[in-house]
């Protein structure tokens, strides 16, 4: 079983083989199961408390009659107290294990959906919004305990309470039950019907809510993109909008739910009123004594509140379907299972991946379509195992999607991709990302400390790899100037640093894993010039000691590297040193021009290792 750092994962060994009424494998019911035997000790105890219960009015009758008959009270008040007593104990240890259980149930349900999303397959994952699966795992989740435990045992006590009333009311008079049942018929059909459309209705709301969430983290997460835009109004009406229709979703449900007791308390009045009316016709005819007809009125009396709450456990049931739909859905997303075994396996080494040295990358006739229009085409490179090689093409031109190859978020649709000589295929997952370190686009920086982002996944590191990474980053000196050193908090995003600060931390925490290969995905575009300076040379010392691949934009990058390769429409156009391209390759000519002129606007110093002879065009 995998291991999520802090908690167990609970999660099913392997896929149930039950579905659900969507076709989806029933991972929750798989869960629930796993608890039955605590549900079903949980129902015993109300079936205690029920049994408790429904002897009271025979009791209480028995008192009557002794009452008439002056006999002895002392025995039957005893009895009646007693049977007050164990109802109210089991009443309430049933609640509290009940409770307990269900917590179990929604704790294990997330830890499982948790899990999944972590391992699941990235392509797959990356059709999802996330919003929506944060609503499933914190929102839906938190249905179950109700829908899985309280209203479960709700259902079978108050049907065996049910049944066994009823069959006390058929042993004093068959008549009056008769009566009885005529009268509730018509209310359960009613409560029947309205209990499916409640399910359907809550249904609604859940789909509501994952809307809900999904566009509130969409526009959360790009708060600063929404208030350039000025569309803070745009957003609030949108967002406001999905919050009303699960408003109006909302009351729906509570319109529905609040008919169903109703429908049954209008089954019962009636119900009295014909039991009483006939009942005293027949204790004034002398063929039913009155204590007969007060035990079997206290019957139907005592019967309203588990008619009621049973079906108010039907319908929080039905509204807790339309949730465990909603997180089958979600665990039934593909999964890398490869990685989710290695890495049980180093989580039970207990030690970090061994990257054994250097070893270079070739694609050979790598072919790829996230869609329909392909995004590599037939792209054939190598790249030696020790320097620096840079990519370089239009925006587009398939650039992210070699290292996202290369690190197997996708499978290649044709074509190998062979790493240190060996295919990437037959490389385990976690091994492979282990040999490659991937700094991406957007340097990700995640809540903590700059410590923990540091060393994140790599939790083994020394001090002396940490300050090494440091170094070669060039956050040293910013971390020697920060009053708590590696300690200082960042938030979310990185907030508390500065673009290319959060990307030399990005590029650090690849470094302490020491990969054979790292990839650089525009990991200098928000350096100021000393500090893209300084990062250029420690580049340069990493590549002494690996394969580094740079995706760059800004030309005082690229004139630095070994071997350029330029890629455009999915397809490798030339490949070169810098001053074989700036005369081979019209497409490298026409970037350099770009970026020479957007450079020279920023002022960014163009001297590199191979400095550019003239004006890129201009010779
Ligand atoms: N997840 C995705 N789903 C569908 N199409 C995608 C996806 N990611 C990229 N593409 C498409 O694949 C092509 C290559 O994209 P890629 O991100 O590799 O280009 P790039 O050269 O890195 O571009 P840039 O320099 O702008 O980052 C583009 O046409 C892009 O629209």
């Amino acid at each position: 079983m995998a291991t999520v750092k802090g908690a167990t994962a609970e999660v099913p060994s392997s896929r149930p083989g039950r579905r659900d009424a969507h076709g989806n494998p029933d991972w929750v019911g798989a869960i629930a199961r796993r608890h039955l035997g605590k549900i079903a000790g949980g129902v015993s105890l109300g079936l205690v408390a029920a049994a408790a219960g429904l002897a009271q009015p025979a009791l209480i009758g028995q008192l009557i009659s002794a009452v008439g008959s002056n006999s002895d009270l002392v025995l039957p008040i005893v009895l009646v107290l007693l049977l007050f007593g164990t109802e109210a104990l089991f009443t309430a240890v049933q609640a509290y294990a009940m409770g307990r259980t269900g917590e179990r149930i929604v704790y294990e349900t997330r830890t499982a959906l948790i899990d999944r999303v972590l391992f699941a397959d990235f392509a797959r994952f990356s059709a999802l919004r996330l919003g929506d699966i944060a609503s499933r795992i914190v929102a839906d989740t938190s249905m179950l305990k109700v829908a899985l435990s309280q209203s479960v045992a709700t259902i079978m006590v108050d049907s065996a309470m049910l049944v066994g009333g009823i069959v006390l009311m058929y042993l004093i008079d068959p008549l009056l039950l008769g009566v009885t049942a005529i009268c509730m018929a018509v209310s359960s059909v009613v409560s029947l019907l309205l209990a499916r459309r409640l399910r359907i209705a809550a249904q609604r709301v859940r789909a509501i809510m994952g809307d809900f969430g999904a566009d509130l983290h969409r526009a959360i997460g790009a708060l600063g993109t929404v208030k350039a835009c000025r569309a803070e109004s745009l957003e609030s009406k949108r967002i406001g909008g999905l919050a009303l229709a699960a408003r109006r979703s909302g009351i729906r449900v509570s319109a529905l739910g609040s008919l169903l007791s109703p429908a049954m308390s209008l089954g019962l009045q009636a119900s009295l009123a014909a039991v009483i009316v006939t009942g005293m016709g027949r204790v004034a005819t002398g063929s039913m004594n009155p204590a007969d007809l007060t035990a079997f009125i206290m019957y139907l009396f005592y019967l309203v509140s588990p008619l009621v709450t049973l079906f108010m456990g039907i319908g929080q049931f039905q509204q807790g379907r339309g949730a465990i739909g909603r997180i089958n859905e979600l665990a039934s997303l593909d999964q890398e299972e490869q990685v989710r075994q290695d890495s049980a396996l180093a989580d039970a080494a207990a030690s970090p991946v061994d990257n054994g040295g250097v070893a270079g990358v070739e694609f050979q006739r790598v072919r790829f379509a996230y869609e329909q229009e392909p995004a590599l085409r037939d792209v054939s490179f190598s790249v030696p195992a020790r320097g620096l090689t840079a990519i370089v093409g239009p925006s587009g031109a398939g650039k992210t999607t070699l290292f996202q190859l290369l690190m197997r978020f996708y499978p290649s649709q044709g074509g190998r991709i062979l790493l240190g000589g060996e295919n990437i295929e037959a490389i385990p997952v976690h091994a492979l990302r282990g040999l490659v370190g991937y700094v991406q686009q957007e340097s990700i920086t995640l809540r903590g400390t700059i410590g923990e982002n540091l060393v994140y996944g790599e939790e083994h590191a020394t001090s002396a790899e940490i300050d090494r990474a440091l170094e070669l980053s060039g956050l040293e000196e910013f971390v020697g100037r920060l009053p708590n050193g590696l300690d200082t908090r960042i938030g979310d995003s990185g907030v508390g640093l500065s673009g290319g600060q959060r990307q030399r931390l990005a590029i650090a925490r690849m470094l302490i894993r020491r990969p054979s290969v790292l990839l650089l995905d525009e990991a200098t575009s928000n350096l100021d010039s000393d500090s893209e300076l300084a990062l250029r040379h420690s580049i340069r010392n990493i590549a002494s000691e690996c394969c580094v691949i740079s995706v760059a934009h800004r030309m005082s990058t690229v004139v630095d590297a070994d071997k350029i390769v330029v890629l455009e429409d999915g397809r490798v156009r030339e490949t070169g040193t810098h001053r074989q391209l700036l005369r081979t390759s019209p497409t490298y000519q026409r970037l350099t021009s770009i970026q020479f002129h957007a450079d020279q606007t920023n002022d960014v110093s163009l001297t590199g290792r191979d400095s550019l002879p003239a004006v890129p065009g201009g010779h």
